[in-house]
Order: C-alpha cells, then structure tokens, then sequence
C-alpha cells in the first residue's frame, strides 16, 4: 500500500514578513506542487530495516537503518501523531547529527534543512516504521513560492493517512481531499516543520497549501477570499538564491534596533492587505471597474514593496524586474521572504498579449524566469495506490 500527497505553493499578494509580526497578509496558492509519496514494506521488523528519502528531482538518497534513529533519537520512539509538538533544541541537535552522517554536495547544502524537517516529522508521526519516501517537486526552492511549506504540507498528510489520528477510505480511487479536522491537524504538523525551516514562521504559507484557494491570514486565523475580479500575475524568477529564515531573522533583528519605525510599517502593510481584500472581493460589474480596481491593487502593491524596502529585504534583482517591468507601464513587488527570488507583476486584464510577450522576453535576457500560474486553486490533495 502507498499513498502519494501533493501540495501547492503560493503567491503572497501582500504582507509577506509583516505576517511574521503580527500583521494582516492576502495569499493565494498556485498550481505547482510538490509531491511526496509514501511506502511501507511488507514485513519490516529488524533494526536493520531502513526509512528511506529519495530527492528525485535532485537525484539524492538519504536512508537511516531503524536501529540507528532509536539509538540517536530515543525521545521520539512513540508516535504521537494527534499532537503536533515543536522540536526541542536537543533533537533538534540528534537529527542534524543524523543528517550530517550524509554528505550533502556543498552545492546543495541548503536541502539539509528540508531532511532535517523530513526526519522530524516522520519520526514524531510513524515513529521508527520502515518505509520509503519520494519527493519531487515542480516548485522552484527556495525562490519565495513556498516550497518549504508545500514540502511539510505534503509530507505531514502522506504520513498521516497512514496514522491511527485519520480515518480514511483507502479504496477511494483519485485523488481526495481531506476533511476539515484533518486538514487542520496536517496544517499543524507542516507548521512544525515550517519552524524547523523559517526560524519563526507565520504559518501562512503552510496554510495556504494546505487549504488552497486566496486567503486573509493574521496571527494563525484564515478568511478564504472570493476573488470578483481576474488576478493575471506573472511571476519572474529572478533566480537568486536566498535563504527565508535568514531574512525573516534580519526583519526580527531591524525591528529590535528600531521598534517604533517597525511597528508603523507592519501597521502600514496591515491596512494594505485589508485593503487588498476588500477590493479583490467588491463587485465589479463593467470593464471600467475592473481596470479602477486593478489601478488600486497596483498602488498597493507598490506601496507594499516600499515597506518591503524599509524592511530591508529587496535585492539588486527585484530592483532591476521593478525597474524592467515598469517600462511597460507594469507594477510589481516581491513575493516571499525577498533577497532575491520572485517577483510578482500585476498584468491587467485588458493588457495586451503582445506586451505580455515583449516584457517576458526583456525579463528572460536579464536571465530571469517567467511564468503565469493559475492562482487561488485547490490545497493539499491525497491518492491511494493500493497495487504497490
Ligand atoms: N522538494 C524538496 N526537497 C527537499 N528540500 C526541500 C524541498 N522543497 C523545499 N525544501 C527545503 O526548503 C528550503 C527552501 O525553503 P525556503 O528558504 O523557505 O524558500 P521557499 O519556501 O520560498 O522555497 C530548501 O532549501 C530545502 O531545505
Ligand atoms: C517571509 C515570510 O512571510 C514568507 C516566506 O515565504 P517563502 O519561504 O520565501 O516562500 C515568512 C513567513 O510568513 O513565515
Ligand atoms: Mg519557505
């Protein structure tokens, strides 16, 4: 028997690291995910079984033998699935030393956080069960669509079907969603991950894989957004390596040197994302107001990346697709934790195809990454496969 899981990444319209704060942030998810699949041998009682992790995409293996993770990480033995609990430092310290025994390319030294999560949930969840695990992703990492999240997100629910907390029907055939209270225990578990990942995370990118669709989310609370007008973004790559909890740390840090000036601007961002939602929501039943609500969205976009500026989390990068993307009369901002990695531009919806086409090809010869995703869809989904 095995289960695969996948779960989306996201756009954040507004409030990214405010939303860290405290403040108000709007998300949508998008439709690219990543995909975890799950598999428990037959018989697999020995110590010298193994849970494996295979990286597909990255062509990397990971195995642990049972005996080993009872010896190091003794504290985990009963699985305790219905309560998701944060790491402590110490096993947070046996895993790394775990994964450490693995020799990550120094070019991919930045996964060891993704199998360092991957540890600690499959150990809390399934304890030290044998079985193997396959992650492939259509996500980008580390590039601020998420993929941390959609990784935890995905990875908590394949471990969960198969735990004593979800009741599910294992001869359903496609794909299904869970139901709500399972749904929320999975967020919970992702959010656990999330923290081993960002440092401090909000749990709004978990959250939205999750659940899917657009949301409102402020201090850990959801409002699922109907959107009544089209929201075209482009999303350039700017393929800029970065680190979330790096950033998300250096927020925290300029907040502690200049508490006032900070709070005034996630006070600010707040009042942007109300505001964000309440104009994605309005009717709006000629083309006229639609290009009036797109003319606002861009001016709130804009004044967002100037707070994102004031947060000091821009980039050289993001700079230069603002500054390209404007030539064409284009508003854009960052998207996720910034220093690199995406940028979002509004393409209004009576904009041209021919100027879609020339801005992504000046975009694409500063050696950026374009694409258009479908927004607001489904969160995390489940598929038995009861042949293997
Ligand atoms: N498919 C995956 N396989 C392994 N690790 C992953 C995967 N997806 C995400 N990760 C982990 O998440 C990290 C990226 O997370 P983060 O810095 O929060 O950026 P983002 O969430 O925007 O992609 C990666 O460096 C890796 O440790
Ligand atoms: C910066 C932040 O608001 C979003 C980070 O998103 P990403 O990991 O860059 O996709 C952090 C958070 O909300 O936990
Ligand atoms: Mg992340």
């Amino acid at each position: 028997m095995a289960v695969r899981a996948r779960a989306p990444g996201k756009i954040i319209l507004s409030g990214e690291h405010a939303v860290v704060h405290g403040s108000t942030a709007v998300a949508a998810s998008i439709d690219l995910c990543t995909q975890v699949s799950l598999r428990f041998p037959i018989d697999s009682e020995s110590d010298d079984s193994l849970i494996k992790l295979q990286l597909k995409d990255m062509a990397l293996e990971f195995s642990w033998p049972v005996g080993r993770l009872k010896k190091m990480l003794p504290e985990l033995g009963i699985p305790q699935s219905s309560t998701p609990t944060p790491c402590s430092p110490e096993t947070l310290k046996s895993i790394a030393a775990l994964v450490g025994e693995h020799n990550i390319p120094e070019a991919k030294s930045g996964l060891a956080a993704g199998v360092l999560a991957f540890l600690y949930l499959y150990t809390s969840i399934q304890g030290y069960k044998p079985a193997t695990a396959v992650v492939t992703s259509d996500l980008p990492l580390g590039a601020g669509l998420g993929s941390s999240a959609a990784l935890c997100v995905s990875l908590s629910a394949a471990l969960l079907a198969f735990s004593d907390s979800v009741s599910l029907d294992f001869s359903h055939q496609g794909w299904l969603t869970f139901g709500e209270s399972e749904l929320e225990l999975v967020n919970k578990w992702a959010f656990e991950g999330e923290k081993i990942l960002h440092g401090k995370p909000s749990g709004l990118d978990n959250t939205v894989s999750t659940f899917g669709n657009i949301i409102m989310f402020k201090s850990g609370n959801l409002t699922l957004l109907k959107s009544r007008m089209p929201l075209r973004m482009l999303i350039t790559n700017t393929k800029v390596g970065r680190n979330t909890k790096a950033l998300v740390a250096g927020v925290s840090e300029r907040t502690f040197r200049h508490p006032d000036a900070m709070a005034a601007v996630f006070s600010a961002v707040d009042s942007i994302s109300k505001e964000l939602s309440t104009i994605i929501q309005s009717h709006a039943p000629d083309d006229l107001s639609i290009t009036e609500k797109e003319k606002k969205l861009e001016e709130l976009m804009e004044m967002n990346q100037g707070l994102l500026q004031c947060m000091g989390v821009t980039h050289a990068s993001i700079e230069t697709v603002l500054q390209t993307t404007l030539k064409y009369k284009l508003t854009s901002k960052l998207t996720g934790a910034g220093g690199g990695g995406c940028v979002l531009t509004l393409l209004p919806a009576l904009l041209s195809g021919t100027v879609v086409d020339e801005v992504i090809a000046e975009l694409e010869s500063c050696g950026f990454q374009c694409l258009i995703a479908e927004i607001g869809g489904k969160g995390l989904q489940i598929c038995f496969d009861a042949s293997s």
